[in-house]
């Protein structure tokens, strides 16, 4: 029996994470090693997303593996396609785990142009979801029973997986990407990616300040909009979300209006664009990951509908495009298929009918229209 997400008074209450450990040196048993630690995602899912873009970010795309779930979400959780050894071995040999920073690398080939032709029982390999190479689970539960016989809350993604224990490092995406931040694997990561520090120390209280109200306000506050089983408390918490949209719309036309006095060129201003300082952080990762869900999700699904990213906020409309386009960490995460078949289809109660909108066309404008 899963865990309930709403409370008597019908507002939404997200369970907290029970795995918490980290990789390291001094840990007893989650020492750093390439190859032992795998993590296993949705590309549908904002949380395990930051864990995507991160890895990548990190270069860590041939230190962690990855697996992808099926972007439908059933009364049993979130399952995997399972695979023949012949196919394990190709997939391994073809890197298909290694060469899209997270990504599905062969969905190209295997792709409905039209959301409406794919069912939701659909089985295609590498395109609505991978393998588990390691346990060959059937479903994300199988992973958590294998660590805790007794674990009884939901299974939820990311999950950082040890293939050398047989369990579950950390369950909490915050936690996993202060982890892979943490250099603890940098000596297997290539070069660049380890001058890359998402939390450099002297702008470590601003991020933690900005990621506690993006949080609650904003990743949190779309699912506490959309879950709402009462029209007041529905009110209230997509009113509070655009509060927050406002309020960094304004932290971001400030930083915009700023770059523009000091640098001249848009590639120099965008090279500097970020929320919190001159540079990529962790609360770009954190905030990105909710805004390019809005206007293709959101919008609809969670009824965040006083207005788009496009329409009503162009400076954090900007921030976003600038992520997407001008870095693959971004980019090569991003799934909008799985991002609109997964909430259409799988939330039966808000979308009885399950047919997922198409729009907005484009999934994202181009950077320079
Ligand atoms: N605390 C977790 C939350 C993760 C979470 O809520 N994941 C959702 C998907 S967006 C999930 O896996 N839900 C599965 C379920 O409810 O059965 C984190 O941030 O890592």
């Amino acid at each position: 029996m899963l865990g309930k997400w709403s409370s008597a008074d019908g507002s939404f209450k997200r369970q907290r994470s029970v795995f918490q450990e980290p990789i390291s040196s001094d840990h007893p048993v989650f020492k750093p090693a390439k190859g032992r630690y795998w993590l296993y995602v949705s590309l549908a899912c904002p949380w395990a997303h930051r864990t995507l873009i991160t890895r990548a970010l990190k270069g860590l795309t041939s230190v962690i593996g990855v697996s992808v779930v099926h972007w439908h979400l059933d009364a049993q959780g979130w399952r995997f396609l399972t695979a023949d050894e012949q196919t394990r071995q190709k997939a391994f040999k073809d890197g298909i785990f290694e060469s899209q920073a997270g990504g599905i690398a062969s969905a190209k080939l295997d792709k409905s142009s039209h959301l409406a032709n794919v069912a939701n029982d659909s089985a295609r390999l590498f395109s609505d979801a991978t393998f588990d190479p390691n346990q060959h689970a059937a479903r994300l539960s199988e992973l958590y029973y294998k660590a805790d016989p007794d674990y009884n809350a939901r299974f939820t993604v990311p999950v950082l997986w040890d293939t050398q224990t047989q369990t579950i490092v950390s369950n909490e995406s915050a936690q996993i990407i202060r982890t892979l931040n943490s250099g603890v694997l940098d000596e297997f990561a290539g070069e660049e990616a380890t001058k890359i520090d998402l939390v450099p120390s002297e702008l470590e209280s601003q991020i933690d300040e900005f990621n506690a109200w993006v949080y609650d306000n904003i990743n949190n506050g779309v699912y506490k909009t959309g879950f709402a089983e009462s029209a007041a408390v529905y009110e209230n918490e997509v009113t509070n979300v655009f509060a927050h949209l406002n309020r960094v719309e304004s932290i971001l036309s400030e930083k915009y209006g700023k770059l523009k006095q000091k640098y001249h060129r848009l590639d120099e201003v965008l090279a500097h664009y970020y929320t919190v300082g001159e540079q990529l952080t962790e609360a770009d990762v954190r905030l990105y990951t909710t805004i390019i869900r809005f206007d293709p999700v959101y919008v609809q699904h969670f009824k965040c509908n006083f207005t788009t990213i496009r329409d009503g906020y162009p400076h954090i409309h900007l921030w976003m495009q600038n992520l997407y386009w001008n870095n693959a960490a971004f980019r090569l995460t991003t799934d909008f298929d799985h991002i609109k078949l997964h909430y259409t289809r799988s939330h039966t109660r808000i979308n009885p009918l399950g047919i997922t909108p198409l729009g907005p066309i484009p999934d994202i404008k181009p950077l320079v229209d």
